[in-house]
């Protein structure tokens, strides 16, 4: 689960580190042979070029003979020993293999959950994809823009998720960068040039500029003048890099095949899409195969020293080559696959929606760059199948479908409905007579009055936060929603989770603190749950009291009371908030908000639905205390009357 907690993701981003590292070295490494091998087979083959003039002539010559058989009998065997013996690759494999154990990787699923995420932020405070794709959030810039297929997988991953709104405007996206003029009528510009076209795929393409550069470099600090030459000139030249006939190129153009596919090097961590992940595998399997060969570190018994002399034909034609990596090429097949891709996914999205206009032209543009393309006959389908037509109102989901759906939305914006009762909200210093709070008395501010919301501020210290992270650290997990006995990982909650007993002396300061605050028992208070919230993470509107209570739960009556401790700011988003009560409150490092989830009746008080907005940028954290009803009778004595009257024309 990464996309629910930015902890995670910050360890995966450590994976990374490592596999960037490794998969450097390893690239640095076997262009290092490559380099050996073809020099080695260039000089056979100007050989043999000579021999085939006169052949006769040629092995008559003792010292041509000679050569011959010493290089069948040292040469290729050696080449052969090298090439078939590996423990280069299989130092790699068992890095990765380690590595997976300790970390276990992303998968489709979590690509989904992250596009879904980016969705939800949209949704909720109407951030445009254009704006995303810039880098923009909320008029803010950071500077971080989304490549083309960076747009076109958040499109595909929100269409697979029936998300089909929010998937059209990103697929429309990737069609106006890719300076397509087909269907799409957006006519919104965006800073993004067709020339960044396929950022990746340039990098992936295996022009080799960053590599190249890495072993010219490396091979200076070996001294190694004539391979840093060869180096320095490889990338130079693009297709095919030597002598066309040479069998051996065949092995680059496989090697670039690798770099070009999408995950091609992560192909066997990344299982993204299962037909690329097996066509890369049968190339990583062929090279594998041909390259099965030592480490760097025999080179020096190689006995190609007169092969890695001279190299007059590497090195030209740069500048050319250069222009030519400019991938706005209408010709290249990966663009078109891109193209063809977006534009089936729009015709599908459109579909969905009922837009029968534009399935018609974007199966027009389909069949125009692919005019076999099986849509050709999706299109008489789909022209004569009556137009769906949905209106506005069927693609909402149940979430949106709620009256209270636009309070909860404006207040996750931090708006509030103007109201008088808003003016008898007030900050105060209290102690509550506590003795406690005598030195330090509380700093509280009102957000409501019936209900009482309220919200304590500075209880927290930077040091008990971090107690409380180190404590959670490890028991953090995705978390669930539900009573009883289903207890779901749902889009609903989607964040990750600990519970920590009163038992450090951080924790002992947290339960004496909301015991004085609050005058409840605590003995009856649930172990405190530390949570965290990543990309879009969020938890729906609820209520915290169950519905239906657990008869075997430890815990006597429902919970009374929630405590709820913010343990981060949040740089954008997050607030807690209150559809009923149009109260929201933006997170603030070390205060806690209370409330009552219960009437003094202990009736559910209806009025106390809240949310925690979806994370716009940065993490939020929080920590739960809940009180359960038991043990309160003295703390929290009922009314002669029975107060739930108040609440009982709200819900849903
Ligand atoms: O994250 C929030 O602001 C609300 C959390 C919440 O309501 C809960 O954990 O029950
Ligand atoms: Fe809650």
């Amino acid at each position: 689960e990464y996309f629910s907690s930015t902890d995670s993701v910050q360890v995966l981003a450590v994976a990374e580190k490592d596999l960037l590292q490794w998969y450097q070295d390893f690239i640095a490494a076997q262009r290092a042979d490559f380099s050996l091998y073809r020099n080695f087979i260039k000089q056979i083959k100007e050989e043999h070029e000579v021999a085939t003039e006169d052949p006769e002539s040629f092995f008559g010559n003792p010292i041509n003979a000679f050569k011959l058989i010493k290089r069948t009998v040292v040469d290729w065997a050696r080449i052969t020993g090298y090439i078939q013996n590996h423990p280069r690759l299989q130092a790699l494999n068992a890095n990765l293999s380690e590595l997976s154990e300790d970390v276990s990787f992303p998968g489709t699923d979590e690509l989904r959950g992250a596009a879904k995420g980016l969705g939800r932020l949209q949704t909720m405070y109407n951030l445009s994809s254009i704006d995303l794709a810039d880098g923009v959030i909320n008029d803010i810039n950071y500077g971080s823009e989304l490549s083309i297929r960076e747009c076109f997988e958040i499109g595909c991953n929100l269409f697979e998720a029936k998300e089909f709104p929010l998937a059209l405007s990103w697929l429309q996206l990737v069609l106006k960068f890719m300076s397509f003029q087909g269907a799409s009528n957006d006519t919104s510009t965006n800073d993004l040039e067709s020339g960044e076209l396929l950022e990746e795929d340039k990098i992936l393409q295996g022009n080799g500029i960053d590599e190249g550069e890495v072993v010219a470099k490396q091979l200076d600090h070996e001294g190694d003048d004539e391979n840093e030459y060869n180096y320095a000139n490889e990338d130079q030249d693009e297709d095919g890099y030597y002598d066309e006939e040479l069998d051996v190129d065949h092995y680059y153009d496989e090697e670039d095949l690798i770099y070009e596919k999408r995950y091609g090097v992560f192909a066997p961590l990344v299982l993204y899409d299962i037909d690329e992940f097996e066509s890369n595998l049968a190339i990583q399997e062929e090279l594998d195969d041909t390259f099965e060969s030592s480490g760097l570190a025999n080179n020096a018994d190689m006995d190609f020293d007169s092969a890695v002399t001279d190299d007059e034909n590497s090195g030209i034609n740069f500048a050319e080559n250069s222009s030519s990596n400019n991938l706005t090429r209408e010709n290249d097949p990966a663009v078109q696959k891109i193209l063809l891709e977006t534009l089936e996914y729009l015709a599908l999205a459109s579909y969905e929606l009922g837009q029968q206009e534009a399935v018609s032209a974007y199966i027009d543009e389909i069949l125009k760059l692919s005019p076999e393309h099986f849509f050709k006959d999706l299109e008489i389908y789909m022209k004569h199948k009556k137009a769906l037509n949905l209106k506005y109102s069927d693609n909402l989901s149940d979430l949106q479908r709620n009256h209270w759906y636009s309070n909860y939305t404006r207040l996750c914006q931090g708006k509030r409905v103007p109201q008088r009762e808003l003016r008898k909200l007030k900050c105060t210093l209290d102690t509550q007579n506590q003795p406690l709070f005598v030195l330090a008395p509380l700093r509280k501010e009102i957000l409501h009055t019936d209900p009482e919301i309220v919200m304590y501020h500075g209880l927290l210290t930077d040091t008990h936060i971090d107690d409380i992270l180190d404590e959670a650290e490890n028991g953090m997990q995705r978390s669930r929603v539900g009573g009883l006995t289903a207890s779901l990982v749902r889009d609903v909650r989607v964040s990750q989770q600990a519970w920590l007993p009163y038992n450090s002396t951080t924790m002992k300061y947290i339960y004496r603190t909301v015991s004085a605050i609050s005058g409840l028992d605590l003995t009856n208070a649930e172990t405190m749950q530390v949570a965290n919230y990543g990309i879009g993470g969020q938890y729906d509107p609820h209520y915290d009291y169950f519905v239906r209570e657990d008869p075997n739960s430890q815990w006597i009556g429902n919970r009374i009371a929630t405590h709820l401790f913010f343990t981060s700011d949040v740089e954008q988003g997050g607030y807690t908030v209150f559809p009923y009560l149009n109260v929201y409150a933006k997170p603030v490092k070390g205060s806690m908000i209370m409330w009552y989830n219960l009437h003094r009746s202990l009736d559910r008080d209806l009025r106390t639905l809240h949310a925690g907005c979806p994370v716009i940028k940065g993490t939020k954290r929080i920590c739960n205390v809940w009180v359960h009803s038991g043990y309160q009778e003295f703390r929290r004595p009922c009314d002669v009357v029975r107060d739930n009257y108040k609440s009982s024309h709200f819900g849903a």
